[in-house]
């Protein structure tokens, strides 16, 4: 059941194939001596499941944090939905509907899973004191009706119901992971960026992940970048792959054309032979 009055469905309604909703343009990011991106561009369409891979140390985390303006690049530009973000505060950013998770689970362990998801809401609470602490006005009240309706989906799609009174410290790393899914959806993003949103799960708990990401993407209309490791999974839910290496873009496509492309397997095969087999080649 689709999600109600979400920024991923509003998407939709505009849904326009051949606009690009983000357009990543010459980006270049250094520390210190080390160039870290080096004039990378690529475009991400609405709709899609875009995947970021490439070797370790390739760039593909400082391109995400450089979208959500952690990072700030000396050089190129953000632009999301025909607005160039490079100088909005990083703090505004996921107001404008753009949503991340991290390589490394960024949850509050003590907290429940349902106080976890609750916080991914703040980013819609315009209310001030008066309106929110002493007069709960009309609008308000709505606005929690529907957050509450959102909160019950989110918990519905991600199968996390058992857990939601759970404290999120207690939980398997699998079903922590999912959490930080749901809290990440929590802020109706129109944009969702992952980063290893499978590292260190087994089989099972892949499968799963990579069932809810399609899930977000089909039935909500979400927009996904996925940075991912795993070929298999790339393979089977991107519609379009970029490939960094040494922080240059050396190769986009689909994922089919990316796996025989000969610069890309050069660069796994340089990395490691282990990230080659993965490959499926
Ligand atoms: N804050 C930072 N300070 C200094 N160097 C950094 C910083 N962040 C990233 N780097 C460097 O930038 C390069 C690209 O890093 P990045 O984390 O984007 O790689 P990655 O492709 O995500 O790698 P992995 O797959 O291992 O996560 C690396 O050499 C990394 O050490």
């Amino acid at each position: 059941m689709p999600l109600p009055s979400t920024a991923g469905q509003e998407q939709r309604k505009d849904f326009n194939p051949s606009k690009p909703l983000l357009i990543v343009d010459d980006i270049h990011l250094r520390f210190g001596g080390l160039n870290a991106l080096s004039g990378v561009s690529f475009q991400v369409q609405p709709g899609h499941i875009q995947a970021i891979i490439g070797p370790n140390g390739a760039g593909k985390t400082c391109i995400l944090n450089c979208i959500c303006r952690f990072y700030h690049p000396h050089k190129g530009r953000i632009i999301f939905e025909d607005q160039d973000i490079s100088k909005v505060p990083t703090h505004r950013v996921a107001e404008l509907g753009i949503a991340r998770s991290f390589q490394n689970i960024e949850l509050f362990r003590g907290m429940t899973v349902l106080d976890n998801i609750k916080l991914g809401h703040h980013v819609h609470m315009h209310s001030g004191f008066l309106s929110g602490g002493v007069y709960l006005g009309k609008a308000r009240k709505e606005e929690m009706r529907v957050r509450a309706e959102i909160e019950e989906r989110i918990i519905d799609l991600l199968e996390i119901e058992a857990i939601r009174k759970q404290v999120v410290g207690t939980l398997p790393y699998g079903l922590q992971k999912r959490v930080e899914l749901a809290r990440a959806l929590a802020m109706r993003p129109k944009i969702l960026l992952l980063d290893e949103p499978m590292a260190g799960m087994n089989l099972e708990e892949t499968e799963d992940m990579a069932r809810f990401i399609l899930d977000v993407n089909e039935e909500w209309g979400v927009t996904v970048v996925l940075i991912e490791h795993d070929m298999g999974v790339v393979m089977d839910i991107s519609n379009s792959v970029v490939v960094l290496d040494f922080g240059t873009k050396i190769a986009q496509g689909s994922p089919e054309e990316v796996s025989k492309n000969p610069h890309v397997i050069e660069a796994y095969l340089g990395a490691e032979d282990a990230a080659y087999s993965k490959l499926g080649l």
